[in-house]
């Protein structure tokens, strides 16, 4: 007798912020899916869940042949992720569907729901990855409302849209998390912006995620081969496909032409910051960057590395790890052994101490943002003082956080 092998159901999860067309754009795909047969996995933060009673509504689900699960009150990024583990595997096992549509709440993450298709569960012993594939992960957003929500400055408390009460993230964190982490990037609502406007934010979203496929949308009219068996998505690329990862990667690339003056650069330098004048810098953070990520050397935070993460208005900053020059040679050596990249990057002098800073951003003075960074650095008579007297106004790198990093 042969073995028959079962292929793994492909999975498209729908992400995007509140209302920027998910469930339209879900509805849609189901009244054009050309007799495939769909479960679909609805999930709501709400206790009734608003977006289950359209998709039934709108009439494009067979009562007979597929399904509709609902996932309400809570987010299956976190607390509903063990429900989401469970309903997959009960979907996959009934064995009479093609495909798995999701449409995750407009507060998810993107990262922990792929890691939910990538790896076993430690907690159930689930493991999706023979059973179900992730096709891929789809971002809708919303063309009309995006540069409002980008610049707000509100967090999702503000909102009353937080998942539960720690959770403390800004509005434009969750936007920029959504699209740095995507393979097909739907830009809805194009009936509302003109032209000129469009063309602008795609050029911006393309340096924030630079390998997505971009479709634009109204009504979330998408030609559903579009997301349905794309086979686009792969955990190590969608974990490094951000723009910023991307500009790093590319060290020393010559600048492309600046269409509406959108443009990037990467601030290098093997000079600590005094604490006191980057805190400065941080508060009159220029308002033309959309977007900086990276590694910061700060002469006051010892051994540790800094995180420097902005968007549009939001900056965090806290403890990245430990600089590889606070180990031992042996320990040292042995990581070189294992990733004889790092050895590379080590530099005689500092070691792997560095400032490593992307920005993107529209309308950028580089020259004049390198000139004023610079001038945060230590000077060289600086560089001889005990750099553990310096003030440090930086309230992110605390003991607590040193010790939490270790
Ligand atoms: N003008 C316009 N309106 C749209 C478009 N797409 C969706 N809408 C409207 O925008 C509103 C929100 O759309 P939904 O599809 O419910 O958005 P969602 O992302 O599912 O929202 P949540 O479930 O709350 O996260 C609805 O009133 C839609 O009719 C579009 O392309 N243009």
């Amino acid at each position: 007798m042969t073995e028959h092998r079962v292929r793994p159901i492909p999975v498209t999860v729908l992400c995007g912020y509140l209302g920027s067309g998910k469930t339209t754009l879900l509805n849609h795909v189901l009244s054009n899916r050309q007799g495939l047969k769909v479960a679909v996995i609805v999930n709501d933060m709400s206790e009734i869940n608003v977006d289950a009673d359209l998709i039934s509504a709108g009439g494009s689900l067979s009562r007979t042949e597929e399904k509709l699960v609902e996932l309400s009150n809570g987010c299956i990024c976190c607390t509903l992720r063990e429900d989401l583990l469970r309903e997959v595997q009960k979907l996959a096992a009934e064995g009479r569907f093609d495909y798995i549509l999701i449409e995750s709440t407009g507060i998810s993450e993107p990262v922990p729901i792929a890691q939910t298709f990538t790896y076993a569960d430690a907690e159930t012993g689930i493991d999706l990855t023979g059973i179900a594939k992730l096709d891929c992960l789809v971002t809708v957003v919303d063309a009309y409302r995006f540069w409002q929500d980008f610049s707000s400055g509100e967090t999702l408390l503000e909102r009353g849209q937080q998942a539960g009460e720690d959770d403390n993230r800004d509005v434009v964190d969750l936007l920029i998390d959504q699209i740095e982490t995507c393979d097909i990037l739907i830009l809805n609502k194009c009936d509302l912006v003109d032209e000129e406007e469009l063309k602008e934010l795609e050029g911006v979203l393309r340096k924030l995620q630079p390998t997505a496929k971009f479709i634009r949308s109204t009504m979330g009219r998408v030609d559903p081969q579009e997301i349905l068996n794309t086979g686009l998505f792969d955990f190590e690329k969608a974990s490094q496909s951000a723009g910023w990862i991307r500009e790093l990667e590319l060290e020393n690339h010559t600048p492309e032409t600046e269409e509406y003056g959108i443009g990037s650069f990467v601030y290098r330098r093997r000079r600590p910051f005094h604490p006191e004048r980057l805190a400065e810098f941080m508060s009159e953070w220029p308002e033309e960057v959309v977007r900086a990520k990276g590694l910061v050397w700060i002469a006051t935070a010892g051994d540790l590395a800094a995180n420097l993460s902005q968007a549009g208005p939001s900056i965090q900053f806290g403890a990245a790890g430990y600089w590889l020059a606070s180990l031992s040679d042996r320990e040292r050596e042995e990581l070189f052994n294992e990733e004889p990249e790092l050895r590379r990057k080590w530099d005689d002098v500092t070691g792997d101490r560095i400032t490593e800073l992307v920005f993107i951003g529209i309308g950028m003075d580089r020259s004049g943002i390198e000139r004023e960074l610079d001038a945060c650095l230590l000077t060289d008579e600086e560089m001889q003082m005990n750099w553990g007297d310096f003030p440090n106004p930086l309230p992110w790198i605390s003991a607590e956080e040193l010790a939490n990093a270790n």
